[in-house]
């Protein structure tokens, strides 16, 4: 059996739920089932195929060990793994041709410091998913070269840890204006030649040299060209399901649609 679909990660409000939610509801030639994966989750908006609070909820660990927030987390997403056998039960419940979005917690420590994630995924992987990692970077990160540099390279370091066909997405690009300026983030290899904190003759040299060796390592490592998520456009959307599809082979299953052959034949 094989199934499709993406981890939807990056920073806690990076707009992860939003892009599940507008998968979701619209059409985008596949059935959207979505698995909330955030044990802390207060609301919502998608219908839950499958939902981690059923089996344990951050509020009532946090309340019974007397954890912090992230001790909680940490504790609720291993229960999960020791209970794989319960998202196992669920993920049975799903359709082979259904496409399935996990909604990820957005604490950035499980991707970079500990080793769950990775271990979740690979469950998945064995339990027959093509999957990619999608990790969001929200627009206001290019409010600064230096944010931006730094925010590629946290994404950088979550797919890596992850091992799987990742992607990287500029989110809330609705709210950027001049659509034009988006280039000089999109294509990477033009960000490092003209970015002025890049290349600003102040830096000693050491740290010259430092940070456009920081700027080659996310431009050359996977991270070449990032994909713009505009929820207003559905182009936009296509294209980042088009570029994954591609890259998690959905679709080569599918048997043809007789329906369209029929069509096209009577148009002949
Ligand atoms: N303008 C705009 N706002 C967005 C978009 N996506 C999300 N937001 C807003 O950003 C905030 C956070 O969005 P969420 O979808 O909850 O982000 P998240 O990554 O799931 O957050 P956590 O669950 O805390 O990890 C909300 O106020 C959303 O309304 C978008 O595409 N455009």
């Amino acid at each position: 059996m094989f199934y499709y679909g993406q981890l939807v990660i990056g920073p806690a409000g990076s707009g992860k739920t939003s892009y599940c939610n507008i998968l979701q509801e619209g059409s985008f030639k596949r059935n959207i089932q979505v698995v909330n994966l955030d044990p802390a989750a207060e609301y919502i908006p998608y219908k839950c195929a499958i939902d981690i609070r059923e089996l344990i909820c951050l509020s009532d660990v946090m309340e019974e060990f007397e954890y912090g927030p992230n001790g909680g987390l940490v504790y609720c997403m291993e229960y999960l793994l020791q209970n794989w056998d319960w998202m196992q039960d669920q993920l049975n419940n799903i359709a082979q041709d259904d496409y399935v979005l996990f909604d990820c917690p957005g604490q950035i420590e499980l991707y970079s410091h500990i080793d769950m994630m990775r271990k979740l995924t690979q469950l998945l992987v064995n339990s027959g998913f093509s999957i990619s990692s999608v990790y969001l970077v929200d627009i206001n990160f290019i409010e600064d070269d230096a944010k931006f540099l730094s925010g590629l390279l946290m994404a950088l370091s979550a797919s890596m840890t992850l091992e799987l066909p990742a992607f990287t997405v500029l989110s809330k690009c609705d709210l950027m204006k001049d659509k034009k300026k988006l280039k000089r983030y999109t294509k990477l290899h033009k960000f490092n030649e003209e970015s002025e904190y890049i290349n600003q003759d102040e830096f000693s040299k050491t740290y010259k040299s430092f940070t456009s060796g920081i700027s080659e390592l996310v431009t050359s490592f996977g991270i070449g060209r990032l994909l713009c998520l505009d929820t207003t456009d559905d182009e936009s959307i296509d294209n980042i399901l088009g570029e994954i599809d591609y890259a998690i082979q959905f679709g080569d299953n599918l048997e043809p649609d007789d329906k369209l052959y029929d069509q096209a034949e009577q148009q002949l």
